[in-house]
């Protein structure tokens, strides 16, 4: 049941207590529930789902990231490697979380990068062939909104039919489709055609899978996992505005938190609850971090100086963070029909947006990415990896992501103009940051620093990842399209020029984590075992994105000959 009211939870002791509503949060909850003799609360700081129209509507999910009460509205630090800027940095703040305000893409990564999880920490559970089932578990793949026929699409053979997350493919056809297809034919071994990105091998261009239903309406952990199907059983228990503070100690040696103490909405009252079974932090790569620390879990050095006592001394909480940087290049093109003209005209907009209510059809079933995503791979004969390790966890993991959108995003709105866009993020950054405490208070912001670019690879890495960007835009097919590159990164051609677009341009990609790293059972470093199991405290797991780690530091060197191989069967 869904809760607004403290007052109105039916005890406050249960067998589970999860804090935070997000995207690992609800799945969980529905989980344990499916045992009816487990008892759950899942403690979610921002407010319901059901009804707030731009988290449902696809195309409108981006305009409730920033300044927005479904956002935790952070900032990072001043970051050195983006000359000082500090950048907006989203989180969702609403039941099923990042899910409900994300783009929807839906990535499982490579086989690599599971099988080096397994390698890393020692847990075969985690391996590609191991997590298959629970990606058909999740997944309920689903006709796209507009029911074409997806022949040639997907491969079938790779998804399932049976989960509970609806997945599509898109749902309404954009008018530069065809050149991007046109683009993976004119430059085959650059950017092949992939028929399916989500088999383990993602390298090259193909069809976007989104997290998006049949009716063309967001498919967020929320609306499936706490799905009207799920939300009413006994055992689960939904308290929305309830902000955790920290987790309280229950036992000494071992240390113990099996309750947790939170506010609801802007009052101070402070409410404890209890878990006869576990707490389970899953609050994000920032929110869970954050709840450690102010527990006095986290380093006792640190801890002392903003004078929060030390309970366990776990030197790694909040450390450790990486995010993925992204930039864009922009080209004015000959047509009319982009969403820059779509955005401009509120008239436009309001007839699309009548056409989803109406019908659930039309351009706002989709994100405001296009139809297409692209994974590529730096040559390892490029200068800047030549004789380095692969900061990518194996030959099929790609060092970039490359989205192409119908218009422009990332920059404001020009009063004319239509545009192409190619954005760019890099996938392995080197480059590590951290999640601290600003004070002692834990409702006070915290201090978010990814240290992007801090490392001199990750500007090469990017530096690079724009040249394939302007590669692609190269292909005979964009000639009469595009008409020429726009602002604010016009026609300079040397690396110090593009490094500097760089640093003055670049910004996140959103997906921060590690700041709870995972590591082998026995090994010194890291937050959770491979059980996700906070190392030294019974009773008490992470589970959401803050146990992921970036891949870089795996002493591996994988040949280019192989790299094109799998070019090759990923074409195939
Ligand atoms: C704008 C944006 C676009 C993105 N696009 C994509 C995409 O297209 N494809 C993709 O794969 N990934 C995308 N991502 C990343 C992806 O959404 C996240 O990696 C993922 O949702 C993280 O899941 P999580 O469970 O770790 O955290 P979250 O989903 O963020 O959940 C954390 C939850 O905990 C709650 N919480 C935090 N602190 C507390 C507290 N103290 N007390 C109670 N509750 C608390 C939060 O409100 C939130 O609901 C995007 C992210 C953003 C922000």
């Amino acid at each position: 049941k869904l809760y607004e009211d403290v007052e109105l939870l039916p005890t406050i002791s249960f067998d589970f207590v999860i804090c935070g509503g997000g995207t690992a949060g609800s799945v969980l909850a529905n989980r344990l529930t499916e045992n009816a003799n487990y008892s759950v609360l899942l403690l979610e700081a921002g407010p319901s789902n059901v009804d707030v129209l731009p988290s449902i509507v696809p195309f409108l999910g981006s305009t409730i990231t920033s300044n927005s009460p479904y956002s935790w509205n952070y900032t990072t630090t001043a970051q050195p490697g983006l000359n000082g800027r500090s950048i907006d940095y989203p989180r969702g703040h609403m039941l099923g979380g990042s899910s409900s305000i994300n783009y929807m893409l839906y990535t499982r990564g490579s086989s690599d990068d599971w099988d080096n999880y397994a390698s890393t920490t020692g847990d075969s559970g985690w391996s590609w062939s191991n997590v298959q089932k629970y990606f058909r578990k999740n997944e309920l793949w689903s006709l796209p909104a507009d029911n074409h026929s997806t022949a040639g699409e997907y491969d079938p053979k790779v998804h399932s039919v049976s989960g509970v997350n609806s997945v599509t493919l898109p749902g309404y056809p954009q008018p530069i489709d065809n050149m991007l297809l046109q683009t993976t034919k004119e430059l085959p071994s650059e950017f092949p055609f992939n028929l399916d990105m989500n088999s383990g091998n993602p390298l090259g261009v193909g069809w976007a899978q989104s997290t998006i239903d049949s009716l063309g309406q967001r498919s967020s952990s929320a609306t499936s996992y706490l799905g009207p199907k799920y939300i009413d059983r006994p055992n689960l228990h939904v308290l929305v505005h309830a902000q955790v503070s920290r987790l309280v100690q229950t036992a000494q040696s071992p240390a113990t938190f099996k309750a947790v103490e939170f506010k609801q909405g802007n009052t101070t009252t402070l409410h404890i609850v209890t878990a006869r079974k576990e707490v389970i932090l899953s609050a994000g790569s920032i929110g869970s971090p954050r709840i450690l620390l102010s527990s006095g879990i986290g380093d006792k050095r640190a801890l002392a100086e903003l004078g929060i006592a030390s309970t366990v001394h776990l030197p790694d909480v909040g450390q450790n963070l990486a995010d993925q940087a992204t930039i864009g290049v922009y080209w004015e093109v000959n047509s009319t029909d982009t969403i820059d003209t779509l955005t401009r005209n509120a008239t436009l907009s309001a007839q699309v947006l009548d056409d989803w209510l109406d019908n659930r059809q039309g351009r706002f079933v989709e994100s405001i990415l296009g139809n297409f995503v692209g994974w590529s791979r730096l040559s390892l004969d490029n200068s800047v990896l030549r004789g380095r390790a692969d900061p990518a966890s194996g030959p099929k993991s790609p060092h970039y992501e490359i989205l192409p959108l119908n218009g422009i995003g990332g920059l404001p709105l020009p009063p004319t103009g239509n545009f192409f866009n190619l954005v760019v993020a890099l996938l392995c950054p080197v480059s590590r940051g951290s999640v601290t405490l600003s004070s002692s208070d834990p409702f006070a912001p915290p201090l978010i620093d990814p240290g992007f670019l801090n490392d001199p690879l990750d500007l090469e890495m990017m530096r690079e990842g724009i040249k394939i960007l302007l590669d692609f835009a190269a292909a005979p097919t964009w000639r009469k399209y595009i008409i020429e590159r726009y602002q604010p990164f016009p026609n300079v051609t040397t690396d110090a020029a593009i490094e500097a677009y760089i640093r003055n341009s670049a910004s996140t990609i959103f997906h921060p984590l590690g700041s709870n790293s995972m590591s082998a059972k026995d090994a010194e470093g890291g937050v959770v075992d491979p059980d996700l199991r906070v190392k030294g405290i019974p009773f008490l797991r992470v589970v959401d994105g803050s146990v992921l780690r970036e891949s870089a530091g795996r002493q591996y060197t994988s040949s280019p000959n192989e790299a094109a191989d799998l070019i090759k069967e990923a074409r195939a």
